[in-house]
């Protein structure tokens, strides 16, 4: 049986039709959408949780989509050591959420940036990017005003000391430059795993990057890699 995969939508996503059509359309695999008043995952393989504005970004990025009905089933969906990929706004409500470590600032210049970026891909010991060679550079765009990632020193150390930093905001050459972290996070994240790396949440957007038409196609190697750990898992 082929593995199933959800995307969920809560009131103000806006990139959960780009990620259904990435992994849809593109990685031809079964994907529905799941309403955040939905509980039941139980046959669901793979969740990701999109991009977007979830409840207006008010208080804080993702701090009310965490109250959401469908978090505690995510929550537990997670714990069981199954895959979650957040991705921008779904990163963020991870953070709130408690399942990944750290929080979101206002990117520094104040401003919210919409370019592409380059990310280099610092481990392949998670199902996400199982296929990629790390120090691989993929250039993925960014949409966020949010995005400054901070934590303290002590979490810092532990982030890089079990291997939990993914991604790193890097220039086309793969070094991690202050210009290149245009956001101001620290250490120059673009996107952590939990200790249990079944948990990803990342700024940049690989489903906008899955096409040559749109750029880059770099961002399937993540879902591929996912694809492949749930086709021999
Ligand atoms: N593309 C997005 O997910 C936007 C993220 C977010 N709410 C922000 O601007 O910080």
């Amino acid at each position: 049986m082929s593995a199933k995969l959800g995307v969920i939508v809560f009131p103000g996503s806006n990139c959960d039709h780009d990620a259904y059509h990435a992994l849809a359309h593109i990685m031809n695999a079964e994907t529905t959408f799941l309403w955040h008043k939905d509980t039941d995952l139980s046959d669901i393989d793979f969740l990701l949780i999109p991009g977007g504005f979830s409840y207006g970004d008010y208080l804080r990025s993702g701090a009310i989509a965490r109250f959401s009905p469908i978090m505690q089933s995510v929550i537990q969906f997670a714990n069981q050591g199954r895959p979650v990929l957040g991705i921008c706004n779904g990163f963020q409500i991870l953070l709130e959420a408690g399942l990944l470590p750290g929080a979101m600032l206002h990117n520094e210049q104040l401003r919210f940036v919409c370019k592409h970026t380059h990310i280099r891909c610092e481990t392949s010991d998670t199902l996400f990017t199982r296929n990629i060679v790390p120090g691989s550079v993929l250039q993925v765009p960014v949409a966020h005003g949010e995005g400054n990632y901070t934590t303290d020193q002590d979490q810092l150390k532990q982030l890089q000391d079990n291997d939990q930093i993914v991604f790193r905001y890097c220039n086309e050459g793969g070094e991690t430059t202050d210009e290149a972290n245009f956001n101001g996070s620290i250490d120059n994240i673009a996107g952590i795993c939990n200790t249990n790396r079944n948990i990803l949440g990342m700024m940049p957007h690989p489903e906008r990057a899955v096409e040559k038409l749109l750029g880059s196609d770099d961002g399937k190697q993540i879902f591929e890699s996912v694809l492949e750990e749930l086709a021999v898992a």
